[in-house]
């Protein structure tokens, strides 16, 4: 069976990386993207402005919704104090799959749990199923038509307190205008662009964060 470009990417890390090294795992991904195939990682450029928001917040609980590769899931994991925890959500098995390697590989697996199914059914589950009070982080970085009504479930299951931090990832390309239409507006967000590129391009992204204010 031909090989995906997910495997490859896994392949490429657990042929380049160092086993039990976050950093060596996420700078082996970068370099693969960045040279041999492009990939949806949130990557090195977005990913410092993730890592300078994550070291502002110290969050304990955090949930992502976007797994992919488990790019961002071992990039914030390795900035997580020893008890905090990440829920990570991811639609397709496969990818899914390949995540789980990458975040043992990585040493992360004692911060990182994976999530399988749509963000739809699982946000309704999180306090009973998966015993979340409320949520400190929130990284978006699935559907671009789901942030919005993802954003409004975690609102009316109680999952977001004062102080949350939502941050989006993709807000220019592919884009995600009604939610940016709804979070700006909502006085009960304070929301920061962060201008930066699309991963491994040249073309302009940015992320948006957004801070619950109860
Ligand atoms: O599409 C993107 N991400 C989403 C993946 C599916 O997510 C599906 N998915 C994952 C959990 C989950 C849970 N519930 C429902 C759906 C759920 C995405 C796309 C681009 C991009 C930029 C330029 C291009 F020319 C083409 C693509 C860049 C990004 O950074 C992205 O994140
Ligand atoms: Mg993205």
């Amino acid at each position: 069976m031909a090989q995906s470009k997910e495997e490859r990417i896994l392949n490429f890390v657990l042929q380049n990386a160092v086993r039990g090294d976050p950093q060596s795992v996420v700078d082996t991904i970068d370099k693969y993207c960045s040279q041999k195939e492009w990939a949806m990682n949130v990557g090195p450029e977005k990913g410092l402005i993730l890592d300078k928001i994550l070291e502002e917040t110290k969050p304990s609980v955090l949930l992502e919704l976007g797994t992919y590769c488990g790019y961002s899931a071992v990039r914030i994991a390795r900035l997580l104090k020893p008890s905090a925890r990440l829920l990570t959500v991811e639609f397709n098995p496969d990818f899914a799959a390949i995540a789980r390697q990458m975040i043992e590989f990585a040493g992360v697996q004692d911060k990182v749990k994976i999530l399988e199914g749509p963000s739809e059914t699982i946000i309704p589950q999180l306090k009973k199923k998966h015993e979340v009070d409320t949520l400190d982080f929130v990284f978006l970085d699935h559907w671009k038509d789901r942030y919005l009504p993802d954003t409004i479930l975690l609102l009316d299951h109680g999952l977001l307190r004062k102080g949350s931090v939502i941050l989006a990832d993709n807000v220019i390309v592919p884009g995600a205008p009604e939610f940016i239409k709804y979070i700006r507006n909502n006085n009960r967000f304070e929301c920061t662009n962060y201008p930066s590129h699309v991963e491994y391009m040249k073309v302009k992204d940015a992320m948006e964060k957004a801070v619950f204010v109860g």
